[in-house]
């Protein structure tokens, strides 16, 4: 099963016509339920008190955690997928469309079940910790479970067996691992006297064993790992961590985030919690320094003159801007003079004016969820200046549909920077997918997309993501170069679904808005990548995106990572804005 991360649901199969698909997927709620009266309105299935978040957070965390066992268990040869995804990324110039195609689908299958062996890698080292107390344990693991190869070793191990067995059955002595790690020294084979019984021989060895391996657990640095790591069924405590996951304030948040759009605690992955945390975290400057502030004031009761100033203060500092900045304070005042309001109440409030007005361009021409259409040919224009994140958003991009079960192509067109090309083309590696270019010097770029279409028809693409030239010291010249690959489209792909998205770097605030203005006259935008939302104080400019240029934001980055990247959600930005 493909989990599709633009439409947030599971594909039943890739590989299905799209009619097929969508009886298949399971009904699941809109991401953003919260779009009415209250803002505290969840759905039927979300748990409400904060004692079932908890519990609904531990389900959560237990389910991720069995996923992950059982995926160990039953590794998917890595090393071959390792081979064929490096096969297909590796011959990104073949021609023949025949022999790529199934390539790039291989790829696709591929890539989601390398997922979490990667993520179990990522893992190792807390693993490995075991390991380095005795650096031979995870040989004799094996060794039990094989046939021994002499009779002394199978004479040894099966008393170590039942040594181990024994002490694991003890309650409160110690984990398994470092039993393991204690088997190790051959050498110690006790001398029993030569005239003891078989029997008598192996209980003498077994005592002194479970003597050994008792006194040897104790040197383990740390005692408190007593719990198995690798068998851990019991509730999650708040320091556990399994496969590099923590069950922690962030997992608890996460987790209420996604109960809170209907989501059952079986469904909820590995993969949207990371993004949240990491949400959460990268908006913390944002947060900490301005918001959390606003909510203080806000949660005072109606505005005074003062406090509409200090809220004013606030939100620009955050890069709101001053358009965005007067809206929210109007519609505060309004709803503060109108009825006394709890704080509790006029913060739901707030936010629920950050998430109009982050809808608002959405509802203008809605679209339920923003995802390329399948079977079809989406034809994604990423444009945005130098140094916006264009590139990187392009190879996240690619491997969010590479992973959501789409196939995809990227057109490498900016050629105005022989660099870009080659930079691109490292992110098609990365992301698996194929980088149509031409090679020659100052290429046209309507040719590149041109090329680039042709190549998408013959493989049955379903996105292709275009890399466009941001340069700005000439608009009348950026303006005929995408008007031109505009053209093309049109001519060479009429039925295609075309979006111009302009990849904008946050840390710029009102900066970056004033390029926009530029980029929205010349590229018929259609929508907004928000990228370097990792570590500003001004997330506040994503207001002013949609306030000030009446365009969507359509996805976000929060880090340099492949996986740093995630379509939008006003629900889950808003809550990561304003969550303390
Ligand atoms: N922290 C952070 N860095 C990012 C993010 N997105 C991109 N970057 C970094 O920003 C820098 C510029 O990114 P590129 O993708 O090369 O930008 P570009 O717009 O293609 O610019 P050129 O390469 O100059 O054409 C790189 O160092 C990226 O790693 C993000 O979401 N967070």
């Amino acid at each position: 099963m493909v989990f599709n991360w633009f439409r947030r649901q599971h594909n039943e199969s890739s590989e299905l016509p799209a009619d097929q698909q969508q009886g298949e997927t399971p009904p699941t709620q809109e991401p953003q339920p919260e779009t009415a009266e209250s803002s505290t309105s969840t759905a039927d299935t979300a748990p409400e008190t904060s004692a079932d978040l908890l519990a609904f957070a531990k389900a959560a965390y237990k389910n991720i955690q069995q996923k992950q066992q059982s995926q160990a268990v039953e590794p998917e040869s890595p090393a071959e997928v390792e081979i064929e995804t490096a096969q297909s990324v590796a011959a990104p110039e073949v021609e023949t469309p025949e022999v790529e195609t199934p390539k790039v689908e291989t790829t696709v299958s591929q890539t989601t079940a390398q997922e979490v062996p990667a993520e179990v890698t990522e893992t190792a080292p807390s693993l490995e910790v075991d390991a380095t107390v005795a650096p031979t344990s995870t040989e004799e693991v094996t060794t039990e479970e094989a046939p021994a190869e002499e009779s002394s070793v199978t004479e040894e191990v099966i008393s170590a067996t039942s040594a181990i067995e024994e002490i694991a059955e003890a309650p409160d002595v110690v984990s398994p691992e470092a039993t393991v790690s204690v088997s190790t020294p051959e050498e110690t084979q006790p001398t029993a006297p030569g005239n003891l019984s078989f029997l008598e021989r192996a209980a003498a060895e077994r005592q002194a064993k479970q003597e050994r391996l008792i006194a040897s657990a104790i040197e383990v640095p740390e005692p408190e790992i007593v719990q198995p790591a690798a068998t851990t069924t019991t509730t999650p405590e708040t320091t556990e961590e399994f496969a590099g996951l923590a069950f922690d304030e962030g997992f608890v948040w996460s987790a209420e985030i996604l109960a809170a759009q209907g989501r059952r605690a079986e469904d909820v992955s590995i993969e949207e919690i990371t993004w949240l945390k990491k949400l959460r975290q990268g908006l913390d400057k944002t947060r900490r320094n301005i918001l959390n502030q606003l909510k203080a004031i806000v949660g005072q009761g109606p505005l005074n003159q003062a406090a509409v100033a200090e809220i004013e203060a606030l939100l620009l500092q955050a890069d709101v801007g001053v358009e965005a900045t007067d809206f929210i304070i109007t519609s505060l005042q309004k709803k503060l003079r109108e009825e006394v309001t709890p704080p509790e109440e006029a913060i739901a409030y707030l936010k629920q004016i950050l998430r109009d007005m982050l809808d608002a361009p959405v509802q203008k021409n809605y679209q339920p969820a923003f995802a390329p259409d399948k079977d079809t040919l989406n034809i994604w224009l990423i444009t945005g200046v130098n140094g916006a994140g264009k590139t990187t958003t392009i190879g996240k991009i690619a491997h969010l549909a590479q992973k959501s079960g789409y196939k995809c192509l990227i057109g490498a067109a900016d050629t105005f920077r022989a660099a870009a090309v080659e930079q691109v083309k490292v992110w098609g590696t990365r992301s698996g997918v194929e980088v149509i270019s031409n090679p020659g010097k100052n290429t046209d770029p309507a040719a590149v997309v041109f090329d680039a279409i042709a190549a998408a028809q013959a493989r049955d693409t379903e996105l292709l993501l275009v890399d466009t030239a941001g340069r700005l010291q000439n608009k009348k010249n950026l303006m005929d170069e995408l008007t031109k690959i505009r053209r093309i489209i049109d001519k060479k792909a009429p039925n295609a679904k075309i979006e111009s998205l302009l990849v904008l770097d946050s840390t710029l605030g009102q900066n970056g808005l004033r390029q926009a203005e530029v980029f929205s006259q010349a590229a018929q935008l259609s929508g907004v990548v928000l990228t370097k939302l990792d570590g500003t104080a001004k997330g506040g400019v994503a207001l002013a995106v949609v306030q000030q240029l009446g365009l969507p934001i359509r996805f976000i980055g929060a880090g340099e990572g492949i996986e740093d990247l995630r379509p939008f959600s006003s629900y889950e930005f808003v809550e990561a804005l304003l969550s303390g």
